[in-house]
């Protein structure tokens, strides 16, 4: 069964699936994987629909999306129009497919992104990734709106991305799950550098110049499935494993984006404090995520144009 497939049938809107695996013991997002011809067909449409040839693509996280915005001589095309692609359904995310030149440069962006808990298995999710290979982008630079498990760090920090912890991956979700496209990548792809090293050197370089290192970091980002935000013992939990940021989307595209031997750099915004202590009666709530995102999202604009304006493509 092919993406179109689940997408234009009777297995709920919007491309959205239900849970149950398919016949022969093969696994639903192995069900939803574009082939490498399918993915191609999509990258070569959009190409024949705009005149940007981008070599760097964009994922904006929650609320983020003024980076994609920010695009000059933009041709945008909304998810829906797009062939087999997802939509959103999340707010903060406008659901479009932004080309155009940022920083001086050709650049895709996705002002939105899918995250599994919309109902989307993780390869569906990822497709976008993809298909901007397949158009040519090398390298891929993602944001995403995070809560703050370090207790250093304070609602308003940017953290660039060193490492992930990939949570649905100890229970057997990932992207790659399925036949491999031995045309994107191997079967089992090394993850031991998944952010590369120079693009966070550059991203705590530029910080330095903007005179964001007084709320700038480099931490660990774990993904959990959400869409419940973690419970006290749970973000106990993520921090003595090490993770600093808790997000619930970022690690499936960043392993899809190293799978086909493209670049990664992500940066994560600190919308909120993880809630630690039971004492407390904060909670949780995407409205104080879009907030956040809205009164840090021109700095983080700033420094991603710089880093491409320096990027050599
Ligand atoms: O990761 P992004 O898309 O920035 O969004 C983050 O914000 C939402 C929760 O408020 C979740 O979707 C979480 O992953
Ligand atoms: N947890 C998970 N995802 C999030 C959070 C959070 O606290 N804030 C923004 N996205």
């Amino acid at each position: 069964m092919s993406a179109a497939t689940i997408i234009n049938g009777t297995n709920g809107t919007n491309g959205q699936v239900n849970g149950t695996n398919g016949k022969n013991g093969v696994s639903q997002s192995s069900q939803n994987m574009c082939s490498y011809e399918e993915c191609d067909k999509i990258a070569q449409h959009l190409l024949s629909k705009t005149r940007h040839r981008p070599k760097i693509g964009i994922i904006c996280g929650s609320g983020l999306g003024g980076l994609a915005e920010s695009v000059e001589n933009k041709e945008s095309f909304s998810y829906k129009e797009i062939p087999q692609f997802p939509v959103s359904t999340v707010p903060g995310h406008a659901g479009r497919l932004v080309f155009g030149k940022l920083g001086g440069k050709e650049v895709v962006a996705m002002q939105g992104r899918f995250h599994p808990y919309e109902g989307y298995p993780l390869s569906l999710c990822t497709l976008p990734v993809r298909v901007m290979k397949l158009m040519g982008v090398e390298t891929l630079i993602v944001t995403n709106a995070a809560g703050g498990l370090n207790e250093s760090y304070e609602v308003g920090d940017v953290m660039v991305i060193k490492d992930h912890i990939n949570m649905p991956g100890f229970s057997g979700n990932n992207p790659l799950i399925g036949e491999n496209e031995d045309k994107f990548g191997p079967r089992f792809p090394a993850m031991s550098s998944g952010y590369d090293r120079n693009l966070r050197k550059m991203a705590l370089e530029i910080g330095k110049e903007l005179k964001f290192d007084n709320f700038m970091h480099e931490g660990v980002y774990v993904m959990l499935g959400g869409p419940c935000f973690e419970t006290i013992a749970e973000c106990k939990l993520l921090r003595i494993c090490g993770a600093d940021v808790t997000g619930m989307s970022t690690v499936h595209e960043v392993i899809m984006a190293r799978h086909c031997g493209m670049r990664a750099f992500g940066m994560s915004l600190v919308t909120n404090k993880c809630v630690m202590d039971y004492d407390e009666d904060r909670k949780a709530n995407h409205e104080e995520v879009l907030e956040t995102s809205k009164r840090r999202g021109e700095d983080m604009q700033k420094l991603v144009t710089k880093m491409i304006e320096r990027i050599e493509v």
